[in-house]
C-alpha cells in the first residue's frame, strides 16, 4: 500500500464500516457505516432508539461491536489506549454522580488521561481554565456543581471533555435540554474547537445553532444508515429531520 494511502487512513478520527451491536441480546447497531474524517463535523440524526447513543458508546469502547470494524485514528476499538485524544461528552447525565463536586474538580476529571497519576500541574491548569473559559463558566469554577441548572450542568460536561485538548470530540445531544443563549455558547465553543483541527461526532435531534458548523449528516433508522447528507453550511436540508 502507498504511504501516502496507509497515512491518511491513520489519520482518520473515526471509521465505522459494517458495524453491529447487541443490548441485552438484541440487535440493536446492524451494519452501521459511519467516517469522521480530519476537521469535519458530523451529525448522527434519527429517531429515538434508532440507535445513535448506542452508536457513539461502540465508539468510545463502552458498547462492545459484535460485527464489523470500528476504529479510532487506525486502530481497532479493542486496541486502542490512547484516549487522551478522544474527549466524550455522554448523554445529559449528573456530572458529578452524586458526590459533591466543584465545577472546577468536575472539569479537571477531563485531564486524567494525560496525567496518568501525576498531580495536577501548570498545563492542566491552564487547560481547565482555558475549557472553563471557553463555555462560559469560569465565574462558577468554585460553586458545586449541585447548584447548576441544566444547560449549565451541560456545559460542564462539555468542558470536562475539552480540558483534555481532545482532537475527536463526541457528544450525545449536547443541546437536549438547553436554552438557545446556552446553545450558542455551545456553537461558539464547538465553532474555536473547529478553527483548532478538532474532529466531531455530535448526535442530535435539533441543528439548531450548530447548523452551520455541520459538514455532513447521517441519519440512522433502525440501527441502519438510512441517509447521508454532504451538508455545505447553511444548505443542510431540515427535511431529514
Ligand atoms: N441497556 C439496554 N438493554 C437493551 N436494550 C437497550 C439498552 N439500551 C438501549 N436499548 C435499546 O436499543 C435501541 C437503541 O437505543 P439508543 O439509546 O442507541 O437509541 P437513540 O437513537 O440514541 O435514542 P434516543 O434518541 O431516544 O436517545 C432502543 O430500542 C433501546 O430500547
Amino acid at each position: 500500500m502507498e504511504p501516502a494511502a496507509d497515512s491518511a487512513i491513520a489519520e482518520t478520527p473515526l471509521a465505522l464500516r459494517g458495524v453491529h451491536a447487541e443490548l441485552g441480546g438484541r440487535p440493536v447497531l446492524r451494519g452501521i457505516d459511519l467516517t469522521v474524517g480530519p476537521g469535519e463535523v458530523v451529525a448522527l440524526l434519527g429517531a429515538n432508539g434508532s440507535g445513535k447513543s448506542t452508536a457513539v458508546r461502540a465508539a468510545v469502547g463502552q458498547v462492545p461491536v459484535t460485527g464489523g470494524e470500528l476504529a479510532l485514528f487506525g486502530t481497532p476499538v479493542r486496541r486502542f489506549r490512547d484516549w487522551r485524544r478522544v474527549g466524550y461528552v455522554p448523554q445529559r447525565s449528573t456530572a458529578a454522580g452524586g458526590v459533591p463536586a466543584t465545577v472546577r474538580e468536575v472539569v479537571s476529571a477531563g485531564r486524567l488521561a494525560r496525567r496518568r497519576l501525576r498531580p495536577l500541574g501548570r498545563a492542566d491548569r491552564a487547560a481547565v481554565d482555558r475549557a472553563l473559559e471557553l463555555v462560559g463558566l469560569a465565574d462558577r469554577s468554585g460553586d458545586p456543581v449541585e447548584a447548576l441548572s441544566g444547560g449549565q450542568h451541560q456545559r460542564v460536561l462539555i468542558a470536562r471533555a475539552l480540558a483534555g485538548e481532545p482532537e475527536l470530540l463526541i457528544m450525545d445531544e449536547p443541546l437536549a435540554g438547553v436554552d438557545l443563549a446556552s446553545q450558542r455558547i455551545l456553537a461558539d465553543t464547538l465553532r474555536s474547537q473547529l478553527a483548532q483541527g478538532v474532529s466531531t461526532l455530535v448526535v442530535l435531534h435539533e441543528l439548531g445553532p450548530l447548523e452551520p458548523l455541520i459538514t455532513r449528516s447521517v441519519s440512522l433508522s433502525a440501527g441502519l444508515v438510512e441517509a447521508t447528507n454532504a451538508c455545505h453550511p447553511h444548505e443542510l436540508e431540515t427535511g431529514i429531520l
